[in-house]
């Protein structure tokens, strides 16, 4: 029989993150899900509650340090562990470099970046204290090709590849498992944000060798692998999932 897991998905109401909350309850996990945006995260659990699942959406702004530890801490009051920690949140703009403003730069880094951060430093050294526990981190092809909405958004990218990896440099041994899946092109709100139109999403299709955008399914399954004892013997390592457009010309 399948262990239930105790889940945290931080930026769970919208897009990968949401998708992922429903795959684990429908599998039989209890999972918390955090997210910003309130009203869409008190109605998903409303719906979610109402169809029977072991669900909670708590409120979080991921560039507060005091949510990160509230989180953290109601999820441990709550289920006593955090088996799997799924983290998502983020923002883009498309924005050239000549564009982007201090702010545009200080706003997407404070997001993609110190939120990440400040999730990380919330729960792993209290998943280690516990004995272990997995973690993906949804960074973005975008670390290695500069693309997916600017300088900013490609650099705060980056930065979670390093993160991820100094997190395994030093929780492997305490049974941290770490790893980050690199997603390019997933059909989700934020690929509306940077191809609004239907003609730019064909020219966008026509440059991914597999011929079509990744789904939340596909995402899904990657994140759930790497979050598997299955997976146990892959640390620190980031999984670029691009219908191979990264590196294939033809
Ligand atoms: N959709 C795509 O093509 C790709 C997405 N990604 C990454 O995947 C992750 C999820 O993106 P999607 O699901 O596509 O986007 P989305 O826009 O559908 O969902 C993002 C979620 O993060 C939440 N969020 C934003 N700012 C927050 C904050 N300050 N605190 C807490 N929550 C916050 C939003 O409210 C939303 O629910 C992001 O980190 C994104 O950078 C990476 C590569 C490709
Ligand atoms: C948003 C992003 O990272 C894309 C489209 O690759």
């Amino acid at each position: 029989m399948t262990q239930i897991k105790n889940i945290l998905i931080i930026g769970g109401a919208a897009g990968i993150g949401q998708a992922v909350v429903l795959d684990r309850l429908k599998k039989g996990d209890r999972v918390v899900f955090t997210d910003i945006n309130k009203e869409s995260g008190n109605k998903l659990q409303d719906l979610w509650r109402s169809e029977g699942y072991e669900v909670s959406f708590i409120e979080q702004n991921v560039t507060s340090w005091n949510d990160a530890e509230k989180v953290v801490d109601e999820t441990f009051k709550l289920y006593g562990s955090i088996d799997v920690l799924i983290i998502s949140a983020g923002i883009t703009s498309q924005k050239r470099f000549e564009e982007i403003t201090e702010k545009d730069w200080r706003f997407t880094l404070d997001v993609n970046l110190t939120g990440l951060f400040y999730s990380l430093k919330a729960a792993v050294p209290k998943m280690a204290a516990q004995g272990g526990g997995s973690i993906v981190i949804v960074g973005s092809g975008s670390a290695v090709t500069g693309s997916g909405g600017g300088m900013h958004y490609a650099a705060s990218k980056g930065g979670a590849f390093g993160l991820m990896r100094a997190v395994a440099d030093e929780y492997s041994h305490q049974g941290i498992h770490i790893n980050l899946v690199a997603p390019r092109v997933i059909e989700t709100e934020m690929l509306d944000v940077l191809y609004p139109t239907e003609e730019e999403k064909n020219q966008l299709r026509n440059k991914i060798p597999v011929n079509r955008f990744g789904t939340l399914t596909d995402t899904t399954d990657v994140i759930n692998f790497l979050a598997s004892e299955e997976a146990g013997y892959i640390q620190a390592q980031v999984v670029l999932m691009d219908g191979g457009r990264t590196y294939l010309t033809g």
